[in-house]
């Protein structure tokens, strides 16, 4: 993501937001009854010695926030290492947002408010229970970010939901699909229709 940042000439222009699910596999109690993750899933022949701690973990995210611009980070660990997530949570070095950590259940969410376990809800669900999710996250002063779906369709609804509940973050994936573009091209048509009431969030992206 660096490399084709900075060819395009726009390092400094671009903030990265990772979804680690996709590259790591979490070994549920391997070790010690401690959770380990794998970061050599996709290799055929892993020797085993690229299993992770939540400790190692926390040193990798570190690492990567300090020789990248990485500004949020979604499900860090396994959605039941409350003891890691809460740790990075607390060192402040970005956004951390709960997927699977929160489900968008309002009881995980409590408990995520009370452990300070991340501070930022990634939205799906049913919109009865996703408002009443972003008002919970919202009391916190957390970030929200509205969430495609696997098995998307060209549906545009949740880039209305976004502006409508003023999460100010969404996820639908990089624009090179037209289910994902259906989303962005919906925001687009939206700014047009409000005009000049359409704010820019720039460096308020996390609280607008
Ligand atoms: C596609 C996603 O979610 P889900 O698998 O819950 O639909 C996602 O979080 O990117």
């Amino acid at each position: 993501m660096a490399a084709i940042s900075e060819e395009i000439g726009s390092l400094n222009l671009i903030s990265f937001a990772n979804n680690p699910k996709s590259s790591i596999i979490i070994l549920k109690r391997l070790v010690a009854k401690r959770t380990k993750y794998d970061l050599d899933y996709k290799s055929p022949n892993k020797s085993g010695q690229n299993f992770k701690s939540g400790e190692d973990m926390i040193e990798l995210y570190k690492e990567l926030c300090a020789d990248y611009p990485v500004v949020s980070i979604e499900d860090p660990f396994d959605k039941e290492d409350w003891e890691h997530v809460k740790y990075f949570s607390g060192l402040g070095i970005c956004q951390v947002v709960g997927d699977d950590l929160l489900m968008s259940n309002s009881k995980r969410i409590e408990r995520a408010i009370q452990e300070s376990a991340c501070n930022a809800l990634l939205l799906k669900g049913p919109v009865t229970e996703a408002i009443e999710a972003v008002k919970l996250a919202k009391d916190e002063r957390w970030g929200v970010v509205i969430s495609h779906r696997c098995g998307e369709t060209e549906d545009s609804f949740i880039a209305d939901l976004s502006v409508g509940l003023s999460t100010g973050q969404i996820k639908a994936g990089a624009p090179c699909r037209g289910e994902r573009l259906a989303k962005y091209n919906q925001l687009l048509r939206i700014e047009e229709e409000l005009g000049d009431q359409a704010v820019y969030a720039g460096d308020d992206w996390r609280m607008s």
